[in-house]
């Protein structure tokens, strides 16, 4: 049997439309545009791209994009002054501060500092704690990202055994609250675990997110088990070229799943759509006008 190819570069074509007509409806009714910005500190290159497609497919969706891009020596101080000045921006619907930031600034710090109604990134401990309650939250882009593709290809998760590979506060964690707000049966693995192989082989869902290589193999995967990579790694080939590649042995592993998402087009697009979807959902509740369907979970 071969997996469904979960494509994640459509579902996001699909959501960032979505977004784009709520977007055109809340300007000829209400007169509001949605607004993001962004905020980046240095000059990391891969965080320059990340930071230009947002921006690029947040105009594309009709919304105003703020980019601020700060100096690496950049204080603590001033980044905090910043985030206060957006806080109280009623232009500035949502925030985002890129990640990693410079060691001399205390992220966790940065975060909190940030207004939870406008966290579209749901890192703040208030969202946290929201969502790990069971209470409306900003729900972390990419554990929302694979939460839509996972309900369109498993349909009802209720009862079905979920295995969450990793246990970071931006994917691992928020994903296992999400499954677990589904009725799923949730066991959260990480780099410590001892009998990984066992559990991925009893699982009907497996969420890899440990950012280590081709770390999950084919063989281990349940036969007809649905797989959703977040792993984004750049290897090198014998050629010296590189490539991207998942935390799954993808080319093994859809012999074996039922459905299963590729690395690149699986997870990533599907982010920075969340984002936007988030944006607009920060937007609506800030109007305290009805939230669109479809936008969060
Ligand atoms: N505050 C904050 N929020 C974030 O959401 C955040 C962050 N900081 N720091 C960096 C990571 C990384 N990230 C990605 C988003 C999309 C792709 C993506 O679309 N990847 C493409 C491939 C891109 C390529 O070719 O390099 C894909 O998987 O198909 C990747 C990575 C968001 N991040």
């Amino acid at each position: 049997m071969t997996a469904q190819i979960i494509d994640g570069k459509n579902f996001a074509v699909a959501l960032r439309e979505r977004v784009a007509e709520h977007t055109a409806y809340l300007k000829q009714q209400h007169n509001i545009t949605p607004g993001l910005a962004v905020v980046l500190v240095g000059e990391d290159p891969a965080s320059q791209v990340y930071v230009r497609s947002k921006a690029k497919q947040t105009v594309e969706a009709g919304m105003n994009s703020y980019q601020h891009k700060l100096a690496v020596d950049t204080t603590e101080a001033e980044l905090l002054a910043l985030i206060d000045q957006l806080n109280s921006d009623p232009a500035v619907h949502g925030i985002l501060v890129q990640l990693p930031l410079p060691e001399h600034i205390d992220e966790a710090l940065v975060i909190n500092a940030i207004d939870p109604a406008k966290d579209v990134d749901g890192f703040h401990i208030s969202n946290a704690g929201l969502l790990a309650t069971g209470q409306q939250a900003m729900v972390p882009c990419t554990p929302l990202g694979c939460l839509m593709m996972l309900r369109e290809y498993c349909g009802n998760l209720s009862g079905q055994n979920a295995l969450v590979i990793g246990r970071s506060n931006i994917v691992g964690k928020p994903m296992a609250q999400l499954l677990l707000r589904e009725s799923c049966t949730v066991t959260v693995a990480h780099s410590r675990t001892r009998n990984l192989r066992e559990l991925v082989a009893n699982a009907d869902i497996v969420v890899a997110a440990v950012g280590r290589p081709l770390f999950i193999e084919g063989g281990w995967i349940k036969p007809g088990a649905t797989v959703i990579d977040v792993g984004i790694n750049r290897i090198e080939k014998s050629d010296g070229t590189t490539r991207l590649v998942g935390d799954v042995d993808f080319d093994a592993a859809k012999e074996v799943a039922g459905a299963i998402t590729p690395v690149p087009g699986g997870v990533g697009p599907m982010t920075i759509a969340c984002l936007l979807a988030n944006t607009v959902t920060a937007c609506c509740r800030a109007s305290a006008l009805p939230e669109p369907h479809g936008l969060t979970v």
